[in-house]
C-alpha cells in the first residue's frame, strides 16, 4: 500500500488513508511484521497527517473508532468504484463485503481485481463454481470482474484497470437497484427517485413560507430502532422535521433516547427506518456534511496520550481551515502547546470541540460536550454556534441536560420521553400563541426556584415524564429506588464481604 501511496503523491494524486484509533501508534504485540515501519510520510501516527514533502499531491490519513466505521467511511469515500491488489484476509473480507452491499443495493460501485501473476484467479474459480451451482445469479455474477496483469507490466496496467471500473459502472448503471427495500415501514418498493418533497409546512426559523421542494435538513418520520432483538425498542415512533439553520435543543430525561437518535442521524448504526439528512439516506447514502460531537471522544486513549495540541489539531486537517481553525482557538481559549495527556477534562473537551468544528459543517450533533465547559467558553461558544446557523445556514441538533445561559439559543425544542418524540413536530422557539398555550405551567414544586421558561418548561416535562415512565415500568413488573418492602440478605452479605475498606471511592 505505501507503494501505491507513494505512486500516487508523486503523480499529484491524494492519497486518503483509514485507520482505526487502536492501530494508530503503536505496533500490536505479537506484530507479525519483522520491520520496523519506515513510512515515507508520518501516516499513522496522528488522526489525519499532511506529507507535502512526498511529492505533488496529498496525503491524509482519517482515524475512526474501529473496524466497522473504517469500512463505512472507506466505501463512503469511493465514487468511483473499489479496486482490489493481491491481499490477505482482510482484503478477501473487503472485497466481498463490497460486493455484497452491491448485490443487496446497498450502494453499486464496481468492484475490479488486479489479477496479477494469477493471484485472483482461484477467487475467479470460486466465483464462477457458486455461479455454476446457483448459489450467484447471472447479475451477481456481474459485481466483480478481474484484469489479467503480468508482474512485468504492473507499472503499466493503471489505465486498463480504470478502463474496467468505468466500463463496470457504466454496466451497474443500468441495474435495477437491489433485492431488498431497505426501509421496511415502506409498503412501496425500493425507489430510486429523489425524496419526495415534505408535505407539511414547516416553519423555517425565520417563519417564511416553505418552498414545496425544499429538501429538509432533517427529516425523520416515525423511526423506530432496537439495539438486540430481545430488548424492547430503544427508540419508537420518533418524528424530527427541521429545515436548514434551526437550532433544536433535545429534551429528555436520562435514557429517553436522546443519544441514541443522533447517533443514527450521524450514520454510526443501520436502521430500517428511513431517516434523511439533506434528503439523503444517513447510513445508506452517507450525506455529507454532518459532524457528530458526543462524549465518548474523550475515553478514546488516542487523545489522552502525548500528543501536543498543535500536532493534534494540525493533524486533522487544521490547515485546511486555518481561519477557522484561529477563530475557535481564540473562543475556545486553546494553547497549542497544550499536552493531550497533561490537561484537565475541560481543556481537552475544548480540543475536541476547536477540532470537530474546524472543518465548516451543515448539521452539527452535539451530543452533552459542552458539560465540563466552563460558563465563559460556553457562553462564547453557543454564539459562535448561533452565529454558524445564521451566516451559513447550518443546522444544529442539541441534547443537553445545562440550561444555563440557553434561553435564546434554540430556534426548536423537541420533547423525547421513553423512547419517543411526544410531538409530531419540534416547538417552535420561543413559542407563541396556541404553541404557547399548550406548554405546562411550572410545577409546583419548582415555584420557588429562579427559572427561565425554558428550564421551567423541562423540568415540568420531566417531572411528568418520571410519573408516565414509573407507571409504564410497574405495569412490566419493574420498579425503580428504594425497595423498602423487599426481604433483602444485604447485611449478611456485607458481613461476609465487607470491601468497605478496599474499595477506592
Ligand atoms: N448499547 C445499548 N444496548 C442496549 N440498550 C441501549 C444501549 N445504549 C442505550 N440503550 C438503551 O436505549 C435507551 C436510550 O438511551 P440513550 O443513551 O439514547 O438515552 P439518552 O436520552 O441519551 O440518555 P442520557 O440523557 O442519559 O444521555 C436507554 O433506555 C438505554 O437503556
Amino acid at each position: 500500500m505505501s507503494g501505491v501511496s507513494q505512486a500516487v503523491i508523486e503523480a499529484g494524486g491524494n492519497v486518503l488513508g483509514v485507520i482505526p484509533a487502536v492501530m494508530v501508534n503503536e505496533k500490536p504485540q505479537g506484530h507479525p511484521a519483522s520491520y520496523e515501519r519506515q513510512p515515507v510520510s508520518a501516516e499513522g501516527q496522528g488522526p489525519v497527517v499532511l506529507d507535502t514533502s512526498a511529492g505533488p499531491g496529498k496525503m491524509q490519513t482519517v482515524v475512526v473508532n474501529g473496524m466497522h466505521e473504517r469500512k463505512a467511511r472507506m466505501a463512503t469515500e469511493s465514487n468511483l468504484g473499489f479496486v482490489a491488489l493481491p491481499g490477505g484476509y482482510g482484503t478477501f473480507e473487503e472485497v466481498m463485503e463490497m460486493v455484497t452491499w452491491t448485490q443487496l443495493g446497498i450502494h453499486n460501485k464496481p468492484m475490479v481485481l488486479v489479477n496479477i501473476n494469477g493471484f485472483w484467479s482461484p477467487m475467479r474459480q470460486q466465483v464462477d463454481l457458486a455461479h455454476q451451482e446457483g448459489f450467484i445469479s447471472d447479475a451477481g455474477r456481474q459485481l466483480i470482474r478481474f484484469v489479467d496483469v503480468e508482474a512485468a507490466d504492473v507499472d503499466s496496467c493503471g489505465q486498463r484497470v480504470v478502463d474496467e471500473v468505468l466500463s463496470m459502472q457504466s454496466a451497474l448503471a443500468q441495474r435495477p437497484g437491489g433485492y431488498w427495500n431497505w426501509d421496511r415501514s415502506s409498503k412501496t418498493a425500493p425507489d430510486s427517485s429523489p425524496p419526495a418533497p415534505a408535505k407539511r409546512s414547516l416553519p423555517r426559523p425565520d417563519d417564511a413560507p416553505m418552498d414545496v421542494d425544499e429538501v429538509l435538513a432533517v427529516d425523520v418520520p416515525d423511526l423506530t430502532f432496537t439495539f438486540r432483538s430481545d430488548l424492547p425498542p430503544a427508540l419508537e415512533h420518533c418524528d424530527l422535521k427541521l429545515r436548514r439553520g434551526s437550532r433544536c435543543l433535545l429534551i429528555g430525561a436520562n435514557g429517553a433516547g436522546k443519544s441514541t437518535l443522533l447517533r443514527l442521524l450521524a450514520g454510526k448504526r443501520l436502521c430500517d427506518s428511513k431517516a434523511r439528512v439533506f434528503g439523503k439516506d444517513v447510513f445508506r447514502e452517507s450525506p455529507s456534511g454532518i459532524t457528530y460531537l458526543g462524549t465518548e471522544w474523550a475515553m478514546n486513549p488516542v487523545v489522552r496520550s502525548d500528543i501536543v495540541v498543535s500536532h493534534f489539531l494540525n493533524s486533522v486537517g487544521g490547515y485546511r481551515h486555518k481561519e477557522r481553525r484561529d477563530r475557535l482557538l481564540d473562543i475556545l481559549d486553546v494553547d497549542l502547546d497544550w499536552h493531550m495527556h497533561a490537561i484537565s477534562d475541560g481543556e481537552r473537551r475544548r480540543v475536541q470541540l476547536c477540532m470537530g468544528l474546524m472543518e465548516p459543517w451543515d448539521l452539527l450533533l452535539l451530543d452533552e460536550v459542552t458539560v465540563d465547559l466552563d460558563v465563559q467558553v460556553r457562553a462564547d461558544l453557543l454564539d459562535f454556534l448561533t452565529q454558524e446557523t445564521i451566516e451559513r445556514n447550518a443546522t444544529i441538533i442539541y441534547a443537553t441536560h445545562i440550561f444555563d445561559g440557553l434561553q435564546s439559543f434554540p430556534t426548536h425544542i423537541c420533547h423525547m420521553r421513553m423512547g419517543t418524540t411526544v410531538d409530531k413536530e419540534p416547538i417552535v422557539w420561543p413559542p407563541t400563541g396556541a404553541d404557547a398555550d399548550a406548554l405546562p405551567p411550572t410545577d409546583e414544586t419548582d415555584q420557588h426556584r429562579d427559572l427561565s421558561p425554558l428550564l421551567s418548561i423541562s423540568l415540568a416535562w420531566l417531572r411528568k415524564d418520571k410519573t408516565l415512565r414509573g407507571e409504564a415500568e410497574t405495569a412490566r413488573g419493574r420498579r425503580r429506588g428504594a425497595q423498602k418492602d423487599a426481604d433483602t440478605d444485604s447485611e449478611r452479605f456485607f458481613s461476609k464481604y465487607d470491601y468497605s475498606q478496599t474499595v477506592n471511592r
